[in-house]
């Protein structure tokens, strides 16, 4: 570099630090921000949201946060979180649980365990165990409940990452596993998708859904229940009663780039949980409207949506999208990487792939080959492809594998089904050899695989059920908020067999992306 290019560029470090404030400016304890950076030599500066929300943490009010998918929402809580002082048990002098993530999926809870490990592993020349800093409790084949209890018991981490169901299973187990009075903060990641709920409107659906969600609670609202019954028993009326009582419960803080004003409406209003001062945290994003036309503010506009309508004969793009701009941005397969090593199939997986060898597809052929054709036309290292969540996703990737697609379902643990993606540039020298992930919605949520550029969607039945419902649209938005990460371009394609039913679901997903107001555009190298 010349020198004075490198004037420059210090000049422009310079000016930018002084509009931009430090992670240190917003609390962050310089060791910490030293290890961040080190684990994460890309995240120099923090993100507008996190500049909001960091010092909200730290004031220790309940915080609803939401802004755009891929602004650094988890990332920043994660942050914060390690940032905070950890409190002991008095009694028994054994560090108690700072900050509870609360998480849809399994996933989910390994990718912020190992975006945490990295930081750990980078803080000192004798970093603590991981297990003292954050566990994860999921119910998993390969992670049993009652070992996960056990650990927590022996040695109470920092940060605890959990789905509702098994923190819930735990505490039916052990109801004083945790005290909560000692615990900071609860994140719930994903509110919306962990605690549904829906418009107080009259129609026969919403009716239907309301009894469904009667019947049926769900464990994230059984366990803030627990979680806040201090909160619950108080009102404005028996204040005086609670005077001499200890009233601490943990810091709430509810994220997602999706919260409709009936989310909240149940936080504030029915849970009895929330009360008080709330810090709302937003970015970008407009209110989300029943009628939708607002809502591609929370979708990138670097994001850009196709549909490939399937038949017997032909694989069309959808009737009415417009004629796409070359995307020379959109990276396009570099074929002289090294080849990715092919893990050894264990024994249950030979039995399965034998079963399915025995066994009808209960998968549209066709869709799958437009997956094959689209994947190997423009994926460059690696894919998502999201399917129905009836469906098999063993049976899915048996099926593309035969096609010829590199594919596995995702599985955060293993180095080739996701971990090896977790962190951009780890597997990009895989690029002879793309890999396409197989997920259902349910396991998308959160998950960041910085080198993604491509999302594919399966029909329109993986959007949560067969209505279109306020849901099914925030789906579509977090599905395709896979992409488009961190100024990154991205391709959202969705496959749709254009023979079911008098073309039900090519209407489906006509509607779909109308009320997102999204317009959909060619792939030229289709008809
Ligand atoms: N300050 C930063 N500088 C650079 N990169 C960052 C910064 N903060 C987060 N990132 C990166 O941005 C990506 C997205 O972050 P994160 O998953 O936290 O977004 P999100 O808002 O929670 O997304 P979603 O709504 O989809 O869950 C991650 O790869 C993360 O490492």
């Amino acid at each position: 570099m010349s020198r004075m290019v490198e004037a420059l560029a210090e000049k422009e470090s310079v000016q930018r630090a002084h509009v931009q404030p430090t992670f240190e400016a917003l609390g962050l304890h310089s060791h910490l921000v030293k290890a961040i950076r080190a684990a994460f030599p890309k995240v120099e500066f923090p993100t507008a949201t996190q500049i909001q929300l960091i010092p909200a943490i730290h004031n220790k009010k309940d915080i609803i946060l939401q802004d755009e998918t891929g602004s650094g929402k988890t990332f920043g809580l994660v942050l914060a979180s390690l940032n905070k002082p950890r409190l002991t048990y008095s009694d028994y002098d054994v560090p108690s649980i700072t900050t509870i993530f609360l998480v849809p999926h399994r996933d989910l809870a390994f990718q912020i365990r190992h975006w945490i490990q990295k930081i750990t592993e980078c803080s000192s020349t004798t970093p603590p165990r991981l297990d003292q800093v954050a566990q994860v409790l999921v119910r998993d084949g390969q992670m049993h409940l009652q070992s996960g209890l056990e650990q927590l018991l022996k040695t109470p981490p920092h940060v605890l990452i959990a789905t509702p169901a098994s923190l819930l299973e735990v505490l039916q187990k052990q109801d004083d596993i945790i005290d909560f009075s000692r615990v900071s903060a609860v994140v719930v990641d994903e509110v919306d998708d962990l605690i549904e709920t829906i418009p107080d409107t009259k129609t026969a659906l919403v009716e239907k859904i309301r009894k469904r969600i009667a019947r049926h609670p769900g464990p994230t609202r059984q366990l803030l229940d627990i979680i806040y019954s201090k909160r619950k028993r108080f009102t404005a009326k028996n204040r005086e009663e609670f005077v001499d009582e200890p009233y601490q419960t943990p810091q709430l803080i509810l994220s997602s780039a999706t919260i409709r004003r009936h989310l909240k409406e149940y936080f504030f209003g029915e849970s009895g949980i929330v009360k008080g001062d709330v810090v709302k945290v937003r970015g970008t994003v407009l209110p989300l409207h029943v009628k939708e036309m607002l809502a591609t503010s929370v979708l990138h506009t670097d994001i850009s949506h196709h549909v490939l309508v399937v038949s017997d004969k032909t694989i069309e793009n959808l009737a009415g999208a417009a004629e796409a701009p070359d995307r020379e941005d959109v990276l396009k397969p570099s074929p002289d990487e090294e080849p990715a090593p092919t893990p050894v199939k264990t024994e249950a997986e030979l039995e399965r792939e034998l079963g399915f060898s025995m066994t009808p597809s209960p998968f549209n052929q066709n869709s799958l080959e437009a997956v094959a054709a689209a994947f190997a036309l423009y994926v460059p290292s690696v894919a998502l492809l999201v399917i129905p969540g009836a469906t098999s996703i063993y049976r899915a990737v048996y099926d593309l594998r035969a096609l010829g697609v590199n594919a596995y379902n995702v599985d955060m643990l293993a180095e080739h089904k996701g971990r090896l993606h977790l962190l951009s540039g780890d597997a990009t020298r895989f690029k002879s050899n793309p890999t396409l992930f197989v997920a259902s919605v349910a396991a998308i949520r959160g998950l960041d695989l910085p080198e993604l550029q491509h999302v594919f969607i399966l029909g329109t039945l993986g959007l949560e059920g067969t209505d279109i419902t306020s849901r099914t649209l925030d789906t579509y938005i977090h599905v395709a908020g896979r992409v488009g990460r961190f100024g990154k371009k991205g391709r959202v394609i969705s496959i749709i067999d254009g023979e079911q039913n008098d073309q039900q679901e090519v209407k489906r997903m006509d509607k779909i992306l109308k009320r997102l107001g999204i317009q959909p555009m060619k792939l030229k190298e289709f008809s």
